[in-house]
């Protein structure tokens, strides 16, 4: 189903029920076709972008600050509308998380994580089954009556995965999450999103700066130029998951990402 075509009048985003999944081309999570963004007042944010994320595949984002990565995931989840081209997507709400994991500071973590089946009207069984999954899906559990005040920044990011994984996605857009938080909680964090994939099987797309995050989650690496945003290079990364952290410090992993900043380097020119 085409849900955003430049020139169309804004829409609802059309909804399956939860945990349905319902491809709209088969085997596609989502698609850009020659999108572009442009911003009134005249910035031009994305320029012919053309891009495919398959079911189940994980595809990370790179490009220079400004160069339309959270403007191109703001557009995947239809909270803005691409000025040309046509993007597609199931009809599913997506998961969403961003740098900033924006929890309610009077709610528990059970009450943030509730927060989005809650507006949705959930049924509170079902709720209560959700919340307690993606919970336990996050390592959360013992901390169900902790605030947010009592959490690290990895705990509330954790927190923010969990939240979104109640909406059970089968695409889940990363805005650069892991930003905010020392190297070793970002790795930790890491090796979590990718434990999730494995079991959940959602497409991934996921924006950071890190040529060394960008590579060791994704199996294809995009490379966005400045603005306006154009996909440079697109990189195919060859390890079979799950991977180990200290893949990191393979001879071939140093070869993937030597390319991804290569291409990065010229992005910048
Ligand atoms: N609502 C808006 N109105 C006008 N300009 C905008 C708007 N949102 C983003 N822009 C501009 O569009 C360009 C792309 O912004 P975007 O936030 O998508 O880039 P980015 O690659 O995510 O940047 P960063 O890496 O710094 O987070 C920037 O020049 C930004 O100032």
């Amino acid at each position: 189903m085409v849900i955003e075509k430049a020139g169309m009048p804004p829409t609802a985003r059309p909804r399956g029920k939860k945990g349905e999944t319902v491809p709209t081309v088969p085997g596609i999570a989502l698609a850009f076709d020659e999108v572009g963004k442009t911003f009134p007042g005249g910035v031009d944010a994305l320029r012919g972008v053309s891009l495919t994320v398959a079911d189940g595949e994980f595809v990370t984002v790179v490009g220079p600050s400004g160069s339309g990565k959270s403007t191109l995931l703001r557009i995947a989840s239809g909270l803005a509308r691409p000025s040309s081209g046509t993007v597609t997507v199931g009809p599913e709400a997506p998961g969403y998380v961003f740098q900033d994991p924006t929890l309610l500071p009077w709610r528990t973590v059970t009450g943030n994580v509730g927060l989005l089946a809650q507006l949705d009207g959930v049924p509170k069984k079902r709720r209560r089954e959700l919340v307690a999954e993606a919970i336990s899906l996050t390592g959360l559990e013992g901390f169900e009556r902790h605030r947010p005040a009592a959490l690290s920044g990895g705990m509330r990011m954790r927190v923010s995965l969990a939240r979104a994984l109640t909406v059970r996605p089968s695409l889940f857009l990363f805005d650069e999450p892991f930003g905010a938080v020392d190297e070793i909680t970002r790795q930790r964090l890491g090796e979590q999103v990718q434990r999730l994939h494995a079991r959940e099987r959602f497409a991934g797309l996921f924006v950071t700066h890190s040529v060394v995050e960008a590579v060791w989650l994704a199996s294809r690496v995009v490379v966005l130029s400045a603005r306006p945003g154009r996909v440079i290079a697109q990189i195919d990364v060859p390890f079979a998951y799950p991977r180990p952290a200290d893949l990191r410090f393979d001879a071939a992993f140093g070869d993937v990402a030597r390319t991804v900043s290569a291409a990065l380097r010229e992005s910048f020119a």
